[in-house]
Order: structure tokens, then sequence, then C-alpha cells
């Protein structure tokens, strides 16, 4: 079985497979194979690439898609990083037999590599993937959601507490990558597998005066829904300061950056309203330092959050609570595994430092934490609740 997490997992668990792509006609293999090459073609189309770039992504394709994968380039910027995330064991191995979670980190960084986004050149710095989440940052959704902000001062604090999470949670549906596969994110709110929201609040109470830190999943709609999620923390004093992790570069397709933040903050600063003034607030609490950008290099490993360095499990153990937004944070905190989705999602979080909530729409295999009788009547519909997008969870641990 390839190594997943380069630390063992404890024996009190289960033991469950780490999900490759291997298997013909699962969702990992659709991903490596279907809904990587047609994010190539997106990339190409959305760009004036000159032919050599566009050479090298047609042949990061077939590599990904048929190949072995090949290391970096001896002179990468990060490739001690990448030997110290397990680049020797898999280089020579088929995309498809590498843990599933690797291979997917890896595609991406190897994306930005064919595109010199590393380089001395004219393409340096420059995110593939920013039409796509500049133009879901500007659409009539996210115009929607930013102006019914008007409305929260109409809903008692609870109802507006419940209001925001559900927001928080219902944008992680909104990422490019899923909608590449044909994701449907017009569905009504999803219904949730999981609900421990109510003890989220109560522990965001019991805690005020904390440092909650948010990890940060997409950018766009649902970026600007972690913001006033942030805001009304802040402005409530259930947190002193939060800390909100990015990606420090552009990272399947739509993670956030810290560049994707300011462009939130500007458009809720320009829309007036009741946006404007959270979005003031928030340009004010990044001033004053009550709310800080953390770009880590760990954001973008291809590894489990198990293996976390130091000096980001010291960061999360201060905090009162963290809160992981999205389905790759969540493969990341339990472990990308082929869990029983009955398993304790408290045993599979058990390493991580401090209290952990995981707010995720479910978009891909892994889960836990559920009832035996909400598995079940899942499973009798029958549709692939795991990965269409039409489900949620809201999971809490370490209280
Ligand atoms: O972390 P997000 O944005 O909620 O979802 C990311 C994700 O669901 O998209 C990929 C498929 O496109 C999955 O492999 C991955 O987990």
């Amino acid at each position: 079985m390839p190594e997943e997490s380069r630390r063992a997992v404890p024996t009190a668990l289960p033991d469950a497979d780490v999900i490759t792509s291997d298997a013909p006609g699962s969702f990992p293999r659709s991903v490596m194979c279907e809904r990587h090459p047609a994010l190539i073609r997106r990339v190409i189309e959305a760009f004036p690439y000159p032919s050599e770039l566009r050479a090298r992504l047609y042949a990061l394709r077939e590599e990904a898609t048929e190949g072995v994968i090949t290391p970096l380039d001896e002179d990468a910027h990060d490739r001690d990083a990448w030997l110290e995330w397990g680049l020797a064991e898999y280089v020579g191995t088929p995309w498809t037999r590498a843990p599933f979670l690797w291979a997917e980190s890896y595609f991406y960084r190897r994306l930005l590599g064919a595109l010199d986004y590393f380089g001395t050149g004219p393409w340096q710095g420059v995110d593939p993937f920013a039409p796509f989440k500049r133009a879901e940052l500007t659409g009539a959704e996210a115009a929607a959601e930013v102006g019914a902000l008007d409305s929260l001062t109409e809903l008692t604090p609870r109802d507006r507490d419940r209001a925001l999470l559900l927001s928080s949670l219902w944008g992680n549906r909104a990422d490019l990558g899923f909608q590449v596969g044909g994701g449907d994110t017009s569905a009504a709110v999803p219904d949730l597998v999981c609900d421990d929201s109510a003890d989220l609040w109560e522990l965001l109470e019991a805690r005020a005066g904390g440092r909650v830190c948010l990890v940060a999943d997409n950018a766009g709609r649902e970026l600007l829904s972690d913001l006033v999620l942030i805001d009304t923390l802040l402005a409530s004093d259930r947190a002193r300061e939060v800390v909100l992790h990015v990606k420090p570069g552009p990272y399947y397709v739509s993670d956030a950056t810290t560049a994707d933040v300011l462009d939130g903050l500007r458009h809720l600063c320009a829309a007036g309203g009741a946006a404007e003034r959270t979005g003031t607030r928030l340009w004010r609490a990044m001033v004053h330092g009550r709310l800080r950008v953390r770009a880590h290099p760990f954001s973008c490993a291809p590894l489990p959050y198990r293996d976390m360095p130091a000096d980001l499990a010291e960061e999360f153990a201060s905090a009162s609570v963290t809160l992981m937004k999205g389905d790759l944070n969540y493969r990341r905190l339990v472990g990308d595994r082929h869990w029983p989705a009955t398993t304790p999602f408290a045993a599979v979080t058990a390493y991580f430092p401090g209290t952990v909530a995981a707010l995720r729409t479910l978009k891909s295999d892994v889960v836990t934490g559920l009832d035996r009788a909400v598995v079940d009547g899942l499973e009798a519909g029958g549709k692939a609740w795991r990965t269409s997008g039409t489900h949620a969870l809201v999971q809490l641990a370490g209280a």
C-alpha cells in the first residue's frame, strides 16, 4: 500500500487503504484522467500562452494520465521540500498508483512549473486560474450573496450565526475544479450528513476572546462568506484575533491566495451597504493585526495534516478552534483513506493539536463520523452522495 502519510496511523483506527486513482471508473480516476485534462484545456483557452508553454502542458497531460511520475527540475526552488514530501519514493510510479492526494497535489505543482509560474520570465507569478476566480467573484451569484448581507440585520443573532456558517459551508460547493468536472452548484443548501454547528457556536462563545484559525479553501464566493464569518467573530469578540490560512500559490484551481483575499476585501468595500461596512471593518482588522493572513508552505503539501511541521502544529494548538474549510482540507485532516464512514471523526483527528472543526461539502470519497442510520439512508439513495456536492457536514473534535 503506498504510504500517504509519513507517520504511522495509530493501531486504534481501523485498517483503511490509502485512496489511489488506480480503479477504473472510480472518482479519483475521473479526476486524474478526465478533470485534469479538461482543466488543461480550459487554462490554454484562457491564456495566449506561447507554443513552448502549451507543449509542456500537453506533455504533462500525457504523463499524468498515462505515464509515470517524473521529478522536478534539479534547480526547482522547492525541490528539497518535495523530496521531504516523498518525491523520490514516487518517481517512476504510475500517477494512478500513487496516493490520490499526493498525485493530485503534484499535478498542480507541475502545472505551475510548466507555465513558468516560478520562473524569472514574463509568466512569473501569472496565476493560471485567475480568470476563473475573478469571473466567479464578479458573477451574479456573488452579487446576490453580497446583497443579502443587508438583510442579515433583520435576523436574531442566533439565526445570523447559523446563516453565516451555512453560507461559509455552502460556499464550499462553488469550487471551480468541481464545476470543471460537471459538479452542480445550483442545488439548494446541501443536506447535512453531520451537524455539530450548535456545539461549535457554543464553544466559540465559551472561548470568546481567543485566536481562531480559519484554514481557507476556495477564493471567490466561498472566501467572501468566510470573510463575513470572520467579521462576525471579530465584531462579537468571539475571536480576539483570526488567522486566515491561504495557499502560498495557485492550487486546485480555486484555492485562495493572499491576492484573492485582497480581491475579496476590495469587492466587499466596493459593494456598498452592509458589505461595504463588513469590508471596511475587515480592512481595519488587517491593518491593526486582528486579522492576519498566513501562507504556510505546508498548505500546498501533498500530505495529510498528520505530517504537518511543528510550527504549524503549535499555531493550531494555540487556537481556540481551527476551522478547516472544504473537501481537500477534510481529506488532509482525516487522512485520504477508505475509512468506514462510521469511523469516529474524533478518532481520525486525535493527532490534531487543539480543537478542530471541519466545514465541508462532500466532493470526494472519504468521509468519517457518520451515524450508521445516516449512511444506510444515503447508500439507499443510490446517488453518488460522497462526490456530488449535494451533502455537507460540520464536524467538531478535540473540544
Ligand atoms: O477543497 P475543495 O475545493 O472543496 O474541493 C477540492 C476537491 O474536491 O476537488 C478535487 C476534484 O476536482 C478533489 O479531489 C478535491 O478534494
